[in-house]
């Protein structure tokens, strides 16, 4: 199948990362979000990442305004009527995801793919909310799209050989790298992520270490470009506790409860960079 038409769902930091990298490929994009203020924020954000690229001598003027024109804004689902695919990125919740899914559902053409790209939730669940479950797919973005990789494709017990080809070749025609992954909780790179920043937390928790010192050991030991608090600061606290429930809740394994620590902090709405705040703070 020949993909020009795509949605993107949500235009917080993934889905303006994802917007970004489909309009500079030459789709034809619409990033849907529920207000217009949204969508002046995520594409601002995109404006500003491309700016930096023509600044840095990698990308022409006219490529960039080439760019931004690929993109329509969008906040009605039902601008998707001709779509050949939608990539949601709302939040990690599944009540939400399915919901959005059961519309798109009823509104896409019989043909169009529908991707989400939740960082752990179950695609099969997801998928059982529409008719087209063999048409539906996760593509794990990572964080900050237009640099990382790195996508994910997770197959649903029901999607077809098709709908994964047709995906794994849009990912490299966004040049980025898939990496097929079957369908259990967090997949591979949440699986093993997630806890690794939720014993961060417990070592902070626990007095073990301040905050600097747990990143910089994990930064100069083990050479991770972030530490584990700085980038559960960039991915977002309310995610990674999201994260973190649905792992908890999946495998019913104590060895995934989220720390009471990450939990407080989201009460708080401390939840990283996108506030300001989170376990460093932010101008
Ligand atoms: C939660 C999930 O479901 C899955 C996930 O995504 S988990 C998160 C996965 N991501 C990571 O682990 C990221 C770890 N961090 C890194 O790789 C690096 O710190 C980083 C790439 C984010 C920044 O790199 P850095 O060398 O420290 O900083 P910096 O020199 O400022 O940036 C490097 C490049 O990235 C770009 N960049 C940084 N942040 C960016 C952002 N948010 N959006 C777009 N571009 C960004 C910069 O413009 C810069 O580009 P140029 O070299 O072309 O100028
Ligand atoms: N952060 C990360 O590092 C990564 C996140 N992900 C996944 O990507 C998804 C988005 O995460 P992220 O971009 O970080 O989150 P953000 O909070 O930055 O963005 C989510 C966006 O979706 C909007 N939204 C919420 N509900 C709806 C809806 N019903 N219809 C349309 N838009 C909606 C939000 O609006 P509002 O502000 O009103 O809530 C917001 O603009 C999640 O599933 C997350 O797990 C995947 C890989 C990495």
């Amino acid at each position: 199948m020949n993909i020009q038409k795509v949605m993107v769902i949500g235009a917080g930091q993934m889905g303006g990362g994802i917007a970004q990298v489909c309009a500079q490929a030459g789709y034809d994009v619409l990033l849907n979000d529920l207000k217009d203020e949204y969508l002046d924020r995520g594409i601002a954000v995109i404006s500003k990442n491309l700016s930096r690229s023509v600044e840095k001598g990698r990308m022409a003027e006219e490529d960039k305004t080439a760019a931004l024109a690929n993109i329509t804004r969008s906040t009605d689902l039902q601008d998707a009527v001709d779509v050949d695919i939608v990539i949601e990125a709302a939040v990690e919740n599944m009540k939400i995801k399915t919901e959005i899914f059961q519309k798109l559902d009823v509104i896409v053409p019989a043909h169009a793919i529908l991707a989400t790209n939740t960082s752990s939730l179950p695609i099969t669940e997801i998928a059982a909310a529409t008719k087209r479950p063999n048409q539906v797919i996760g593509m794990h973005f990572m964080n900050p799209v237009p640099i990382m990789k790195l996508v994910e494709i997770i197959r649903g017990l029901a999607t077809t050989d098709e709908v994964y080809n047709t995906v794994e070749k849009m990912t490299k025609d966004l040049k980025k790298s898939p990496v097929e992954v079957n369908d259990f909780p967090g997949f591979i790179s949440n699986r093993i992520l997630m806890p690794m920043i939720n014993e961060a937390i417990y070592s902070l928790y626990e007095g073990v270490a301040t905050k600097e010192a747990i990143d910089d050991v994990m930064k100069m030991g083990m050479n991770h470009p972030m530490g584990p608090l700085q980038l559960a600061d960039f991915i977002g606290l309310d995610t990674c506790l999201y994260i973190m429930e649905i792992l908890h809740e999946g495998f019913g394994d104590s060895k995934y409860r989220p720390c009471p620590l990450l939990r407080k902090y989201v009460k708080a709405g401390w939840l990283g960079k996108k506030t300001g705040r989170g376990f460093y703070e932010y101008a």
